[in-house]
């Protein structure tokens, strides 16, 4: 299986014709899954950019899904607040990203209708993968940064014929400035069941350093005594929201492969 991103030896067959000879060693793999299906996103990016609007609004266990899943490929991250010119739903769009800007994160806040540079300026030598729920506005965001991207866009619609301007498949777009720009299709779900519970929970940035200090190694971190995550939940440490997130999406995943098991 290929991914858009993928860096691949061609042979040639003839005259404007080749054969997929090779693929080059991944830096890098995003996808999500669920007990049935696994789906490449993108290969080799080295960035996740992840949109969220004003409106509609967004969902953050969908944010933090997201997260965990760039984490895991030790991913930079970028969070874009899109839309500021809808001043109707910032504020709560702001207190919302709030906990992911003390986890450290950044959020850039801008309006793709307006003015991208200050994203441009981030872009600059990397491998950007946009993801995001639909309608935050992946596509409006791609087709200011890469103007050729919307006849491209209009182009294969008609080809397919789907009657709508929506992306329906990953596409990497060169930068004039350096590096790349992968769109992908907007997405209502993000599923982890690829991750082990090993490194979704090390995809928890701010549970690291709580690693192995539970009282027993094999804590569930769910009603054990002596559990350092649960404790450090309690002094405030590490949000009570984000633990019920890991312990929700564990839950989830080790279904998915129980299912995938036939059991
Ligand atoms: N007011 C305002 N509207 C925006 C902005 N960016 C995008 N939109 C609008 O939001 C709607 C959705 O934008 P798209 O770019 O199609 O969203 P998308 O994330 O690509 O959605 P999918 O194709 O479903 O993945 C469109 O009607 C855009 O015109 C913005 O900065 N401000
Ligand atoms: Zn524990």
């Amino acid at each position: 299986m290929f991914a858009c991103g993928d860096r691949v030896q061609v042979a040639d067959t003839g005259p404007g014709q080749g054969v997929i000879d090779k693929l080059v060693e991944r830096s890098s793999l995003l996808y999500r899954s669920d007990a049935w299906r696994q789906k490449l996103i993108a290969a080799n990016a080295t960035q996740v950019v992840m949109v969220v609007a004003t409106e509609p609004s967004f969902s953050d266990e969908f944010v933090s899904r997201c997260l965990c899943a760039a984490e895991s490929q030790h991913l930079k991250v970028l969070i874009v607040l899109n839309k500021t010119d809808i001043p109707a739903g910032l504020a709560d769009a702001r207190s919302r990203l709030a906990s992911f800007v003390r986890l450290g994160y950044p959020v850039l806040e801008l309006s793709a209708l307006d003015n991208v540079d200050a994203l441009r300026s981030l872009l600059v030598g990397e491998t950007s993968l946009l993801v995001g729920q639909s309608g935050m506005g992946k596509s409006t965001l791609t087709n200011a940064l890469i103007p050729e991207a919307r006849a491209e866009t209009r182009e294969i619609s008609e080809v397919l014929d789907t009657g709508k301007h929506t992306t329906t498949f990953a596409r990497l777009y060169p930068l004039p400035e350096g590096g790349g720009l992968i769109d992908s299709p907007g997405m209502q779900t993000f599923g982890l069941v690829h991750l082990d519970n090993e490194a979704l929970e090390a995809s928890f940035k701010e549970f690291r350093p709580y690693a192995g200090q539970c009282r027993f190694r094999d804590c569930r971190h769910d009603s054990e005594p002596g559990c350092a995550l649960r404790e450090a939940a309690e002094r405030g440490e590490i949000e009570g929201r984000r633990l019920r997130q890991f312990l929700q999406f564990r839950a989830e995943c080790e279904n998915g492969r129980r299912q995938a098991q036939g059991w």
